[in-house]
C-alpha cells in the first residue's frame, strides 16, 4: 500500500456538509460524483495533499444509508492507493483478510476500487483503490 488515497465521511446531506466542511478547509469541495453502483453521491474536499471524500447515500440500500442508521455520520472508512489492485486483493486475501469484491469495482475520481470487510480488520472498512488507465 503506498500512502492514504482518501478517508470517506458518511454525511447524511451533502450540500449542508459541503458547507461546513468549506467552512473548516476555508476552501470549496473541487468536485462532486454520483457512483451509482454503490449507491452514493460524494464530494472531494482537499486539505493540504490529503484528500476527504463526503458520502450521502442515493438510496435505503446504500452502504452509507446502512452505516448512518447504525453509527450516524462520521469516518465511514480509510482509502489506500495501490499499485495493483488485483495483486493486492489476492495477498491481502492470503493473508487471512475478507476481500468483499471478487473483482475491482469502477469507484469515484477515475479509481478502481475493493473492500475489506471491517469484521476483519479491527472494525475499519478499508478500501483499495488503483488509479485507471
Ligand atoms: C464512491 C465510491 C467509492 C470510492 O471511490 O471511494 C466509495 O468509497 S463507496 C463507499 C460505500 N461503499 C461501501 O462501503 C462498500 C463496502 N461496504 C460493504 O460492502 C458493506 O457496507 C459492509 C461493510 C459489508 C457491511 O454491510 P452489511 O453487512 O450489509 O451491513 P450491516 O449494517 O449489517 O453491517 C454489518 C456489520 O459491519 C459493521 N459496519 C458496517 N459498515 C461499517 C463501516 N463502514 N465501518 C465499520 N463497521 C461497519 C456494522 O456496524 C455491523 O456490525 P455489527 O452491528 O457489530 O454486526
Ligand atoms: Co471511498
Amino acid at each position: 500500500m503506498k500512502k492514504i488515497e482518501h478517508i470517506g465521511i458518511a454525511v447524511k446531506d451533502l450540500e449542508t456538509s459541503n458547507i461546513l466542511f468549506a467552512s473548516l478547509f476555508g476552501k470549496p469541495h473541487y468536485k462532486v460524483e454520483e457512483v451509482a453502483s454503490e449507491g452514493v453521491k460524494t464530494s472531494f474536499f482537499k486539505s493540504g495533499p490529503n484528500k476527504i471524500e463526503l458520502l450521502q447515500a442515493t438510496n435505503p440500500e446504500s452502504p452509507i444509508a446502512k452505516f448512518i442508521g447504525k453509527k450516524g455520520e462520521g469516518i465511514h472508512h480509510i482509502a489506500f492507493a495501490v499499485a495493483n489492485i488485483k495483486a493486492e486483493m489476492e495477498r491481502l486475501t492470503k493473508e487471512g483478510f475478507v476481500v468483499l469484491n471478487k473483482e475491482p469495482k469502477i469507484g469515484a475520481d477515475n479509481k478502481l476500487v475493493a473492500f475489506l470487510h471491517p469484521k476483519s480488520t479491527n472494525g475499519v472498512l478499508i478500501e483499495l483503490c488503483q488509479e485507471r488507465d
